[in-house]
Order: C-alpha cells, then structure tokens, then sequence
C-alpha cells in the first residue's frame, strides 16, 4: 500500500467522490460504519461512549459513529466542542440527522470550566457501584488530518482532560492535535496531543504515525477500509510503501510436488561465540522453520557439541578457533550467508571477517556484532566496500554506529535512505515498524510486530529468516520484506498466546509460517 501524504489523501477522498460516485455524506457514513463495526467487535454492551465532537469532517466522523452506536442499543453521550465559528457542512448535516437520536444527549462545551460537569467524570464513584454507570470509553473525533496548527485555548484544555480521564481513548483517523505529515511533526511545538489506546485511521496509516517520536501517540493502530476508488492509486507517485498481506501474498514462491531439498539452497550462519551461543541456536532454528533446504553454521569450537544437541537438523562447521569466530572456513558452496548474530568484536574475529567479506560473492545478512565490525571497517578503512546484494538489519543504535547519531527518528530515516542509496545496499531499520530502504531510495514500513518482541533474541530469529530466503532465492529485497513482515506476523500469533511480557524468542521461531494466509 503506497503511503500518502494528507494533500494527496484530499484527492483521493474527492476522486472518490466524483468517480464511484458517491457524496460526501455518504462516504462520512462510510467511515463512521467501519470504525462502529470496529466498535461492537470489540466493546460489549456493558460500555458506554462519551464521543468528542469538533466541527469538522473529524467531528462529523464523530457524529456518524454516535447515531449508529445508539442504533446498536449502546448507551452514548456526545460532546461538541465549540472551538470555532465555522462547522464543515457534513459536521452539520450529521447534527441533524443526530436531533432525530433522542436518546442521544449531545453537550454543547464552550469553555473549559463545562467539561467538569460531563457524563462519566468521576472514574472511582463507578468503580465503586459497578451497576451505575457502564464502563465508559472516549471516542476522540476533535480534529483529524485537518489541523493546520498546534492546539491552544478549548482545544487544549479538552485534550487534557481526556488525556486525564483514566479512560480508554479511541482516536477516530488521527489523534487529536498530531500532525498527520511526519514533514509537519516537531516535538517542540505540537505539545497538546491526545494519547490514544487505539486509532482508527482510514484507508492508509499517516506518515508521522510509523516514527516513534510521533506515533507513540496513536497506541494501537487499526487501518479500516473506506472503499476510496483504488483507481487514483496507479497515477500516484509515492517513495514510502506500507507492507501489508497484500503486497507481501504475491511475492511468496509456491513449492511444487517434485521439489527437493536442493531445491530450497543451502545457508551458511556465522553466528555465536562462548556466552553468546543462543544467538547461533535461535538463528538456525529460525533459518530452518524459514524454509532453507540445508543450513550449515559456522562457529568456534566449544559450540560444536551445543549446536549438534540443540539442532540436530542443521550441519556444524567447526571454525578454527574455540572461543569466537575467525572465519577460518570461506563462504564457498553456500548459496546465501548470515553474518553476525554473537560473533563479538575480538581482533582476529575482524580480521577473518574483513578477509570473509571480501571473497564474498553471495547474498548476505549481516547484523549485529558483524554490523558493529562493519561499522569499524567503513571507518578506518575508506575503500572499504560492503558487498553486493547485502541486505543489513540494524536496530537503531547499530545503525547510529554505522552512519552517525540523529536527532530524531525523522532525521534518521534520512541518514537510512542515504546509507542504503550510498552503500547499494538494502538497509532494514528495526523497530516498532521496521523500515527497509532499498538502494533506489524507496522505503517500505512493515505493519505487523508488537512490543513482546522487544526482547533479546528476537533480532537473531529475523536473521535466520532472512538468510534463508536469501538462500531459497529470493532477490534480496524480497528476502527482506519477506522476513521482516513474517517475523512480525509470527511475534503477533505468539503473542495472542501469552501475555507480551511472558513471549520469549523462541515462541517467535514456533509461530513462523512463511505462507499465503486466509486471515
Ligand atoms: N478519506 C478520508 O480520509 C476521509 C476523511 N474524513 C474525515 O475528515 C477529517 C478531516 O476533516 P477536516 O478537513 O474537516 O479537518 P478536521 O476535522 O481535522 O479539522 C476541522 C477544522 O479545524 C480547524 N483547525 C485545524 N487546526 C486547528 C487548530 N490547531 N486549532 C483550531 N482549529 C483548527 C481547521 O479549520 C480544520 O479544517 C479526517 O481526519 C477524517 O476524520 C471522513 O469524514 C471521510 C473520508
Ligand atoms: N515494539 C515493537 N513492535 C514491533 N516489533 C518490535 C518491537 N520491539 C522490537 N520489535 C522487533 O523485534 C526485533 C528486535 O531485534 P533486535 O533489537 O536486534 O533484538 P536482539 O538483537 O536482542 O535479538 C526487531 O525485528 C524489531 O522490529
Ligand atoms: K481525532
């Protein structure tokens, strides 16, 4: 899905509207219908919903999802804010259709003494008589993708109260405040923001929401389809892709019945030193479980026996030295490699490295310890050159080794895209919502993972991934959208099996389906 900015969002919204066609209340109906039906999935009736209401198209969405709550039989309170003279004639259209909503109460607030006075304030009297009043849920539809400016006066008065509420906040397409163009973000400035549990954003994800300075304020997010004409897209030209099953299912290799094992080639893994054995272990078995016909590691001599016992599928290439790697073995017949992953930084483990990576003719992944030895030898040696088809998956301090500090993960996604452009290499950034940058400049965010992966040892198993779809012979971005979108997809099954806190990395490595799923 190719990302937008909110000018080109307005087009498609209008194009829509001319080509279906449909009118403009009718796509707001649309809108508030998807984020309503995302609304009764998830809350019962034993709910209620205070909706704040702006007086915009925002604050119509707003009105829309009210209407058809109550419609639903939830208990609903609506809340317009009178930040401003002009309303947008969707915004009162839908008031109207709301008057006919008896059982709607909607409360006029024009300054911020009101909001005291509002359904739901007192969280604890609740608690206290859990028959009096249902557990109450804001939905915040102030502003969307409309604000031109930070929030002062009513606006911020009432973002801080809902920020305050103790209450679950959904934000409706964007929250409250945050600029939807990650171009438009400063921390500085935008200080009155809605903190979101969950937004419902419509047909893409804004850009500012993938960078963390930013998009920590939207929690949980949830794209909903609108419909918008999918004919606007072909002529549009965009530099950021959001990776979703759609671009991920026609990338993926069918096995056929005559296929073998040789079929599938044969990885290589450097990985592990003494203490740091688990990294070879997680990578392997992730290696394997990815689909690579044979694996064979490559590790020092004392973690012969440990990686025999712990993966008995995988070959061990015993290395000529018993604590670390030396890279004494070259990367001869593998058909992909995987460099990096507790290798440490010894001296004469960067000397077989440097002399490794210089015979290297094959695709490769390096992370890791091999990163920072990287980031050494593009320093101190200038002509120093990182292989062709390498694909490098750095976390973020890694990545600061290799191309400097930034102030902002703004600044940073630009250090990304001139690294991997400078370096021809394909350079994946890891986090939240990892962002691979190819050498063309195009940059794909990854929409699958959660916070249970933040864990060590999660890193290791994206390696293994990637080293092995490297090694069935996917070009290396493939490989790497492949592995960073699967590598998520499996860190949510594991944790929809155990709370986020309790997953470990080897419950990311027994979800691993690389595979056109149904869901
Ligand atoms: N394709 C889409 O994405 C669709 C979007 N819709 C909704 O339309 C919204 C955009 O609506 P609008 O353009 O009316 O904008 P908003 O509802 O975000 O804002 C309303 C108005 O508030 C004023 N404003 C902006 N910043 C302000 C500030 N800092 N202080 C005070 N006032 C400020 C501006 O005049 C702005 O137009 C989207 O976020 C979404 O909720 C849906 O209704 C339909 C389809
Ligand atoms: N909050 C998060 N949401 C989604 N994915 C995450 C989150 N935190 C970490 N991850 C993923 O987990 C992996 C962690 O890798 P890394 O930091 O290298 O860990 P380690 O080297 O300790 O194994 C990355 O692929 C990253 O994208
Ligand atoms: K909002």
């Amino acid at each position: 899905m190719k990302l937008l900015n909110i000018q080109q969002i307005r087009e498609w919204d209008a194009f829509t509207v001319r080509h279906e066609p449909v009118s403009s209340p009718d796509l707001m109906e649309r809108a508030g219908r998807a984020c309503t039906d995302y609304l009764i999935r998830h809350f019962s009736r034993e709910y209620a919903f205070l909706v704040f209401c702006g007086l915009g198209n925002n604050g119509g969405d707003g009105l829309v999802i009210a209407r058809l709550l109550a419609g639903y039989g939830y208990r609903v309170d609506v809340v317009v804010l009178k930040h401003a003279n002009r309303r947008s004639d969707d915004f009162s259209l839908n008031l109207k259709r709301l008057e006919n909503v008896p059982e709607v109460p909607v409360h006029e607030v024009v300054s911020g003494d009101q909001l005291a006075a509002l359904p739901g304030r007192d969280k604890n009297a609740e608690m206290q008589e859990p028959d009096s009043g249902s557990r109450m849920v804001i939905i915040d539809a102030l502003l969307g993708s409309g604000i031109s400016k930070p929030l002062e006066g009513l606006l911020a008065e009432t973002v801080n109260y809902i920020n305050n509420s103790g209450r679950q906040v959904i934000s409706i397409d964007v929250p409250t405040g945050l600029p939807a163009d990650i171009e438009q973000w400063n921390a500085a400035i935008y200080k009155n923001l809605v903190t979101a549990h969950t937004t419902l954003t419509f047909q893409v994800p804004k850009t500012s929401f993938l960078f963390p300075d930013a998009g920590r304020f939207c929690g949980t997010l949830s794209v909903l389809d609108i419909g918008l004409h999918t004919d606007f897209l072909p002529g549009l030209s965009s530099d950021m892709e959001y990776i979703d099953k759609a671009f991920i299912d026609p990338l993926i290799k069918p096995r056929h019945k005559f296929d073998h094992k040789g079929n599938f080639g044969h990885a290589l893994l450097v990985a592990g030193s003494r203490g740091k054995n688990g990294a070879a272990i997680l990578a392997a078995r992730a290696c394997l479980r990815s689909g690579a016909g044979l694996l064979s590691v490559g590790v020092p001599q004392h973690s012969y026996p440990i990686l025999q016992t712990a993966v008995p599928e995988a070959m061990v290439l015993p290395d000529n030295s018993d604590d670390y790697p030396v890279f004494s073995f070259g990367p001869g017949k593998y058909t992909a490699v995987g460099v990096g992953a507790g290798i440490g930084t010894e001296a004469k483990t960067l000397e077989g490295y440097k002399r490794f990576l210089q015979a290297l003719r094959k695709p490769v992944v390096i992370d890791a310890d091999g990163l920072n030895l990287l980031a050494g030898l593009l320093k101190t040696e200038p002509g120093f050159r990182i292989p062709e088809n390498s694909v490098l998956t750095p976390h973020v301090k890694e990545f600061s080794r290799l191309a400097g500090e930034a102030g902002n993960s703004y600044e940073r996604f630009h250090h990304l895209r001139e690294f991997a452009a400078t370096h021809q290499a394909h350079v994946l950034l890891k986090g939240a919502h990892s962002c691979l940058a190819a050498p063309d400049g195009t940059c794909y965010f990854n929409s699958t993972g959660n916070p249970a992966m933040a864990k060590g040892g999660s890193g290791d198993v994206l390696t293994g991934m990637i080293t092995a779809l490297l090694a069935q012979g996917y070009n290396p971005r493939d490989a790497a959208l492949l592995g960073m979108y699967f590598h998520g997809k499996a860190g949510d099954s594991a944790a929809r099996k155990r709370p986020a806190s309790a997953v470990i990395a080897s419950d990311i490595i027994e979800e691993i389906s690389i595979e056109v799923s149904t869901a």
